[in-house]
This record gives C-alpha cells, structure tokens and sequence, in this order.
C-alpha cells in the first residue's frame, strides 16, 4: 500500500504546535513578527504572500506585507529591509522572489540580518547549513518542511540513498544538505545531468524541483522509493501539478507527496514555525 504524503495534515499539525507557541511567548509579552516585502504585483507572488498572511494572523504572529513599486530603486529597497533588521518588533524579514528584472536579489539577501533571515537564503546561513554547524539558525523553508514530512514516515535514512534534481538556492542545494546532514548519500543534478533515469532509479529517496511538468514517470523511480514533488506547474488544462507523474508512479513506491496539497503547505507552515524560533532566539542572536 502506497503512502499519500499528506502536507495539508502535517501542516495542520504543525501549525498547532506553533499556535502553542505563540501563547506561552504571549505570557511573556512577546509577540513574533513577520515582515513580507512583496515587490510589484506578480498574480503569483501576491497569492502566496496573502496565504502567509491569512496563516500568520491565524497563529498569533504580527504578519507585516509591504508592498512596493516594481519601479523602487535597489537603494530604497535595501533602506526598507535595513529599517526591519532595527525594528525589535520584527523577528523574520522574507524578500518574496523573484524581484523584477532591474533588482539585485543577492543584494537585497545579503542586507537581511542573519538573525531575522527567515528563509534561511543569507549566505551566513547557508554556510553553517552546509558545514553542518550546531546551534540555532534559520533554513530554507522548502526543504526543512521535506525533511519534516520524511521524519513522519519514520523510516530510517541513514546510509540510504538520495536524489535531488533541481539545484536552486531556494530548494535543491539546502535540500541536498539536510539529507547530507541526515547521513544519507546525496547525489544531485540539473538540467545538464545526462541519463537522469540512471540516476533517478537509484534513489531511495528522490527529491523533484525543477517546474518541469511530469518530468518524473513510472519508468524514473525505482521500486519502493519515497518520492517528493516539490513543482507547481500547471497541466494543458491550467490545472495545478508537479514535477511528478503522480498516477504514474503511485504504485511503484512506498511514499508520494502530492501536489497540491503537499510540499506547498508545509513550505507555509515551516515559514510560521520559522519565524517564531526566530522570536524565541532573538536574545541570544542579538536582536532585543
Ligand atoms: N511548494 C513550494 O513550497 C515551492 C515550490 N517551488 C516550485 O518548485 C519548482 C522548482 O523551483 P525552484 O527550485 O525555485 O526553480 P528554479 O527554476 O530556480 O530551478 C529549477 C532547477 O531545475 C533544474 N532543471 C530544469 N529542467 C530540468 C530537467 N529537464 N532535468 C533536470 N533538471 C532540470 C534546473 O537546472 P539548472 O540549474 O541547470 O538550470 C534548476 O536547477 C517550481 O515548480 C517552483 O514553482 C519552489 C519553491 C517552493
Ligand atoms: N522569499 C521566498 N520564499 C519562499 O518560500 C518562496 C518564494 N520566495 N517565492 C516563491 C516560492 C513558492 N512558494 C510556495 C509556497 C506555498 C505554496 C502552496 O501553498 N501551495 C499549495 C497550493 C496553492 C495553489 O492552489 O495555488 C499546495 O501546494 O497545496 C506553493 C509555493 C514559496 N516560495
């Protein structure tokens, strides 16, 4: 029997735990706040940002959206995220991507203070993501929800093998590390990769984000695998789908996350929890 991955379910329950959270940070005084800097008016964009704010009022945390001109210039962008790195009420500053053609996205990640980076992109993070480092600090919101979702499996990684396709700062290369950092063998490609299916039907553990509709077929994944669909792309009919021929593999492996209804959730709910980790740090990183 196959195993739905179900993130709508995880998120819910994550989302409570969080809840919890937020009041006992309530008895102290505290309230952990969220700034979403929304650049233009991307439908997209907009979407998601409005479904993190819908979630974030529901849990308790102060979401701020700020929404500025495609036409602002670099500087006064970086001014706007300098001004939240001050601000003791804001605890997590997201920069929703991509930024309009004209402005630099790695500057404006750079500008984030560490210790309110809630994405998890700024290269200090990064870094001690990828050295393995011990101690409290912020990670891709993408992958950290994958690696939540595969813990509820509970099934060992350990030794196991790995595949992400997909390379992206956002979700391929974090990704790669946390199931590096899980001691799994960890192989990753991209769109040079040769022979994807040689690679593919090695992986106990296949990780797909490429925005490739059905990129993944039956004849792609090996017997038994656990399959993650990171895509969200959109079918001939306009309808939301992954990377993943779902009907396709659905009883070839042991485990499949869907789309909708899978990674996205739990990206949302991983940004919430995220964020009030951030609040109950902010003394040891510096930020009260
Ligand atoms: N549910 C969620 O929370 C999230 C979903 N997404 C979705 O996940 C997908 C990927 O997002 P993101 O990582 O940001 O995308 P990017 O476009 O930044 O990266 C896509 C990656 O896929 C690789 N790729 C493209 N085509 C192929 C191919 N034919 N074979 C193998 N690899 C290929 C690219 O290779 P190369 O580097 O060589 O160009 C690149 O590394 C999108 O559908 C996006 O909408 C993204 C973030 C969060
Ligand atoms: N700075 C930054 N941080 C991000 O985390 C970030 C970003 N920029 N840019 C874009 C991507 C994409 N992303 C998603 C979040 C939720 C869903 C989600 O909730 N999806 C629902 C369906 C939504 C629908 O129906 O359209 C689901 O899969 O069930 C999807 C995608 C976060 N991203």
């Amino acid at each position: 029997m196959t195993t739905i991955i179900d993130g709508k379910q995880l998120a819910k329950a994550l989302n409570a735990q969080t809840k919890t959270r937020v009041a006992a940070l309530a008895a102290q005084g505290k309230v952990p706040g969220l700034a979403v800097i929304i650049v233009g008016t991307d439908p997209a964009s907009e979407l998601y940002v409005r479904s993190k704010h819908r979630k974030a009022g529901q849990l308790g945390i102060n979401s701020i959206v700020r929404q500025l001109p495609a036409t602002i210039s670099q500087a006064d962008l970086l001014a706007v995220v300098r001004a939240y790195n001050v601000d003791p009420t804001i605890h997590g500053i997201l920069v929703q991507s991509p930024l309009p053609n004209g402005l630099d996205e790695t500057a404006v990640i750079n500008a984030i203070d560490p210790g309110k980076d809630v994405d998890g992109f700024h290269p200090v993070n990064v870094g001690r993501l990828f050295k393995n480092l011990p101690g409290h600090y912020p990670v891709s919101c993408t992958p950290r929800g994958i690696m939540t979702m595969l813990e509820s499996l509970q099934t060992p990684l350990r030794g196991k093998h790995a595949v992400v396709v997909g390379r992206s700062n956002i979700v391929g290369r974090p990704m790669a590390a946390m199931l590096l950092n899980a001691d799994m063998s960890v192989t990753i490609t991209h769109k040079y990769g040769s022979n994807l299916r040689a690679l593919t039907t090695t992986a106990d553990v296949l990780v797909v984000a490429t925005g490739v509709t059905h990129l993944i077929k039956e004849a792609d994944v090996k017997p038994g695998a656990i399959v993650i669909d990171v895509g969200m792309d959109r079918d001939a009919d306009g309808k939301l789908t992954g990377d993943v021929d779902f009907d396709a593999v659905f009883d070839k492996v042991h485990a499949i996350s869907p789309v909708p209804g899978g990674v996205g959730p739990m990206t949302i709910a991983t940004l919430m929890r995220q964020t009030v980790d951030l609040c109950e740090w902010s003394d040891e990183l510096g930020n009260e």
